[in-house]
């Protein structure tokens, strides 16, 4: 099943807001998948037995795992947080997040640098590529609950932008110019 995802209004209103276009402009799986951005529906009931998750972790290389709970009663220094989530940033190694209670925007940037908001639910397990820059916040659910997968040691270390001579940045945006490089030969 497809995870709901749009371009952004530029309004400065309450970030927790779904800031569709007027009209909404949707955003599909493979355009995500374009940015290197991956998608997997599970049942988040079964998370801890799950046969689908324990692939996706063999497959690759996810060794980590921890949970996350969005909520000021659970998570020391929530305002600050939540600031630094919602601060354009990248990381050096993918991020990769499965959501098993509440709802949440991570928010990336497209090659033309648009804004597009990715809905996650209950069941959603994303993969950002290391150097995308993005961001997070809660919805106006004010509630998720969140798996965090790494390989190996984690390091959540954000790098706000800009971070163009970034190594992940650059290996990030070859990747675009390597897909054009393919297509400019097959014509
Ligand atoms: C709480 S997960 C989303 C925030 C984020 O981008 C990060 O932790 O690096
Ligand atoms: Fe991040």
């Amino acid at each position: 099943m497809a995870i709901e995802a749009w371009f952004m209004d530029g309004s400065n209103e309450d970030q927790r807001l779904p800031h569709h276009r007027n009209p909404k402009e949707f955003v599909s799986m493979d355009q995500l998948a374009e940015l290197g951005v991956l998608h997997w529906k599970l049942n988040p009931k079964v998370y801890e037995n799950d046969e689908e998750l324990k692939k996706i972790r063999d497959d690759r290389g996810y060794n980590y795992v921890d949970l996350l709970d969005i909520c000021p009663e659970k998570l020391a220094n929530y305002e600050a947080k939540l600031k630094d989530f919602f601060t354009e940033h990248i990381h050096a190694n993918e991020e990769i997040r499965y959501c098993l209670d509440g709802s949440g925007y991570f928010d990336v940037r497209d090659k033309n640098d648009r804004w597009i908001r990715i809905w996650i639910k209950p069941g959603d397990l994303i993969i950002l590529p290391a150097g995308i820059y993005h961001r997070f916040t809660l919805d106006t659910n004010n509630y998720t609950k969140l798996m965090r997968l790494f390989q190996g040691e984690p390091i959540w270390t954000p790098f706000n932008r800009p971070q163009e001579q970034h190594p992940a940045r650059k290996e990030y945006l070859k990747t675009f110019t390597e897909k054009a490089g393919v297509a400019l030969e097959a014509h």
